[in-house]
């Protein structure tokens, strides 16, 4: 995502209202858009008596929650790799940024989070604005922006980089992201998923091939027993597992698949499902292939859809927004994401419950409600993370809380809404509180639940937003209460609420409610019984997608007969588009955090056609709208026999060892033909994507591409070339007659900043050690395998890039922004790259950044051509046709 594609924030980035930052408060406040008051008297009653803080922490804790959030981001990719970045950080750009000063005060340096493993993550004072708009911070503003475009930093709060940290996840695991867009979390989930993974495959290639060495380097404990080949050993040394990231809006989770995708891992796939009802997905069963089998997961996160007031220092609108009524229409959502979750645990599982909410509706009392649901303390334990992260300083869950309702009154039990309901005329005043949203009543095993092993984390204890974070796990297997059918009831306006308001919308609007509330309790059916879910085919001939048990061959767990969840806070928080617009992305590069922030006002989302909103995607039983909600067609996922005539060729040219499996490559079209690209997916996800099909499953992503075609110079050159994202996947079981090996620094430069560099008529010679090499080696695409030679720290990395020649030139087959990122990172160069192509004189050429994934797969597969095809071979003299031609959106230029 990019400029423009949002509003700009101008919704009131306001000064500091008080109080220090980490430092106490000594560096200069910078002050910016004031325009929102920050204040909201029910807010503030409300979370004073919630909180109960002491008296002295209280002012801290309402002076942070005024003060703008510090600025935040994380190094990510590869473990060695966002070292090596980060090393960038520390001894280019630290240094310059202490010198500067702004507003006659010196600017804060960037700090290390200090409970973020390998101080990956880091934070900064000075206001993004700042950075970007203050000359002296250009430098350090091109590395954030050039490595963010790459896929190296990921701008992400602090305090949502926890809930991955507590998911114990280990290699081999099988993993799900329930509400995972814009995806940090999961972007984290997926590094995790593929821990240690370039060290085992080291490992074993060293073994059967001796050409590629290089210890693993880490003092980490963990790191190194992910790196030991016996951590996930059954597919020589690559990851088995596996990463679902789901989101139930369809544009949103094509911003997820843009954030994933940078991590080019054939262990993920995306879909699009509503969480509440998350279907079943059939595995392979190997014990008795004649019975149907389902995925059960060893890790999931519900990193909930909820009303977001812990993000109140970034969405400055929440000031006014907020009401007490924002979470109670989410709260059942919540309930029912976490039930679902958890039926879909493996007992000894853990699911991560969190949102950026500090309400007990959204957060003790989902979690209560849901193990209450789920069989209770025998089934589902809090776990106690207490050991985990010592240095992030956290608050208990609370144990006993008290509801506000919509009109501000403050009830202390349901006991108390059931008394006060006796004595109203009608005998019911509904609205949306429900028995779930306050602590369980004595006399039920859930009573005593240890809720305060729960994490509560405030804005004022390490100056961060707010969250709230739980770790639960599965003991046994369960079978869930059905909800609990009482009408939901509460006082909306017929009463003197507590601040004395005398609604008069009363029992008419608040009836509706109820009734609608009743009709989506009547759509559930009996639990234990095959159901049919009307869910929206995939491509509108699709039978609708059966509901089978979730697991197990022996107790078969049904989903939930959830009824139609309702998703709607903004009938609650009434935020406007436009207002809400400006509270999200006013970044040059995509901030995950402030999209994700935008989730909670899912106002946010302007209607399109292409891009039904999670709402709308939930309503799954109202026939009307089920055209509206169905996303554009996504192309099928087709695997292709290793017989396949184009994979034998592939195989062949490039001397592939058979140690590299040729059974899981795919194609996204119908016809199930290589066309213009080829896909690789793990064992596994090829087993899903394959036994899933036709079953209404909505799968959006999942593959890495490996091979792109290209026209070629001759009949016996390999039309099909490695495409950058899959040769760090390839480059090991290539042959080394297609491999080039590079060990200079300053060649390596020569072919990043030269496109199309000559190799004809002995002008290979320019193109030092590796001149030779290209002369000889055979047209069409090879490995350039960059294996540095010197002890420098900034070109230390090994690296595969792929190389394209051709009868007159040769060229590196990466996007602008990979080798402009390069050039910076090791060279700290921002020279603009040079079309050697063109004629002399020729002042620009245009060129062209790759589109983002766009639904048909196959249609961005010619991102970067090579000059022959560009230009037609031996074309010297046709300016015009002298471009590197990418598909794509935005145009930029490059001075030759
Ligand atoms: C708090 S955001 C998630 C942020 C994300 N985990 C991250 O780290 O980037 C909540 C997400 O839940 C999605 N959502 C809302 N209702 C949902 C439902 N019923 N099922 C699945 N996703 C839902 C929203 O579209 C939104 O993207």
């Amino acid at each position: 995502m990019g400029r423009g594609k949002f509003k700009k924030n101008k919704g009131g980035r306001g000064g500091r209202g008080g109080g220090g930052g980490r430092d106490g408060g000594a560096h200069r406040p910078y002050q910016t858009y004031p325009e929102v008051p920050k204040e909201n008297a029910k807010f503030e009653q409300y979370y004073d008596l919630l909180l109960n803080l002491p008296e002295d922490e209280k002012v801290e804790f309402w002076a942070a929650l005024r003060r703008e959030l510090p600025n935040s981001f994380r190094f990510c990719g590869s473990k060695g790799h966002a070292l090596a970045v980060r090393r960038l950080l520390q001894t280019r750009y630290i240094p310059e940024i202490t010198r500067i000063s702004h507003d006659g005060v010196l600017v804060e340096a960037p700090k290390a989070v200090p409970w973020y493993p390998d101080s990956l993550a880091w934070w900064m004072t000075t206001p993004k604005n700042v950075i970007r708009k203050f000359p002296p911070f250009s430098k350090f503003q091109k590395f954030l922006v050039s490595e963010t475009s790459v896929g190296n930093i990921s701008r992400q709060e602090v305090v949502s980089m926890i809930p991955p940290l507590l998911m114990d996840l280990k290699p081999g695991m099988v993993v799900l992201d329930l509400c995972a867009a814009p995806g940090s979390k999961a972007a984290q989930l997926l590094e995790m998923v593929h821990r240690g993974e370039e060290a085992r495959i080291k490992q074993v290639i060293k073994t059967f091939s001796g050409t590629i060495n290089g210890p693993v380097k880490t003092e980490d404990e963990q790191e190194l027993e992910a790196a030991r080949l016996e951590a996930d050993p059954s597919d020589d040394g690559r990851a088995t597992g596996l990463l679902i990231a789901n989101d139930a809006d369809y544009k949103r989770s094509h911003m997820l698949i843009h954030q994933l995708k940078r991590l080019s891992s054939p262990n993920m796939i995306v879909t699009n499902h509503d969480a509440t009802m998350y279907p079943p997905i059939r595995v392979p069963n190997l014990e008795d292939p004649s019975k149907p089998k389902y995925l059960k997961f060893d890790r999931i996160l519900a990193d909930v859809p909820c009303s977001g007031d812990g993000t109140l220092r970034k969405n400055v609108n929440l000031w006014k927004d907020w009401t007490p009524g924002s979470a109670l229409g989410l709260h059942i959502t919540q309930v029912r994401i976490l039930v679902r979750a958890l039926q879909m645990l493996k007992p000894g599982g853990r699911v991560v419950y969190s949102t950026c909410s500090m309400n007990p509706i959204e957060n003790e009392s989902v979690v209560a409600a849901a193990i209450e649901r789920c069989g209770g303390p025998e089934k589902i334990e809090i776990l106690d993370c207490s050991d985990q992260l010592p240095l992030l300083k956290r608050k208990p869950g609370l144990k006993k809380w008290q509801i506000m309702d919509k009109t501000g009154r403050v009830w202390d039990s349901w006991k108390e809404i059931e008394e006060h309901t006796q004595t109203l005329p009608d005998g019911i005043t509904p609205s949306r509180l429900a028995e779930t949203m306050f602590p369980i009543a004595e006399g039920s095993d859930c009573y005593d639940l240890p809720l305060d092993r729960c994490m509560r984390v405030y804005a004022h204890q390490q100056d961060t937003g707010g969250f709230f974070i739980t770790a639960l796990h599965k003991k046994a297997e369960f079978k869930a209460k059905p909800e609990d059918k009482k009408p939901q009831v509460a006082t909306d306006g017929t009463t003197n609420g507590a601040n004395g308001t005398n609604g008069t919308n009363g029992a008419n609007t608040a009836k509706r409610v109820l009734e609608e509330d009743q009709t989506e309790e009547q759509t559930s059916e009996p639990e234990g019984k095959k159901r049919k879910v009307s869910e929206e085919p995939i491509a509108g001939d699709v039978a609708p997608l059966e509901v089978e048990p979730v697991v197990p061959e022996a107790e078969p767990v049904v989903p939930e007969a959830a009824p139609v969840p309702e998703v709607k806070p903004e009938v609650e928080s009434e935020v406007k588009p436009e207002e809400t617009a400006e509270t999200t992305v006013d970044e040059p590069i995509a901030d995950a955090e402030t999209t994700e922030a935008a989730a909670v006002t899912p106002k946010v989302e302007t209607p399109s056609s292409e891009a039904p909103k999670a709402s709308q995607q939930v309503q799954q039983d109202r026939p009307e709208r089920k055209r509206k909600q169905e996303g554009p067609y996504e192309e099928p996922f087709k695997f292709l026999n290793p017989d396949n005539e184009v994979i034998k060729n592939v195989a062949s040219f490039y001397n592939i060892s058979t140690r590299f499996p040729s059974d899981r490559y795919m194609v996204r079209n119908a016809t199930g033909e290589p066309a213009k690209a080829i896909y690789y997916t793990s064992a596994l996800v090829r087993d899903i994507l394959t036994l899933n099909e036709g079953r209404g499953l909505k799968f959006i992503h999942g593959g890495v591409k490996m091979y792109v075609k290209q026209d070629s110079p001759s009949a016996d050159v390999c039309r099909w070339r490695i495409q950058s994202e899959g040769m760090p996947i390839l480059h090991g079981y290539v042959g080394e007659e297609r491999v080039v090996v590079l060990k200079n620094k300053e060649t390596l430069r020569k072919l990043l900043v030269e496109m199309f560099p000559k190799i004809a008529s002995g002008e290979w010679a320019r193109l030092d050690e590796v001149g030779e090499r290209v002369r000889d080696i055979g047209l069409g695409c090879c490995v350039l395998r960059v294996e540095p030679d010197g002890d420098e720290p900034d070109f230390s990395e090994t690296m595969a890039l792929p190389l394209w020649k051709s009868f007159h030139s040769l060229n590196l087959m990466l996007p602008k922004e990979d080798r402009s990122a390069m050039l910076l990172r090791i060279y700290n160069d921002t020279t603009p790259l040079i079309n050697m192509g063109l004629k002399k004189g020729a002042k620009t050429e245009e060129v062209v950044v790759p589109a983002e994934e766009d639904g048909d797969a196959d249609a961005e597969a010619d991102e970067v051509k090579d000059e022959d095809e560009v230009m037609g071979n031996g074309a010297e003299t046709h300016e015009a046709e002298r471009q590197v031609e990418e598909p794509a959106a935005a145009k930029v230029e490059v001075q030759a």
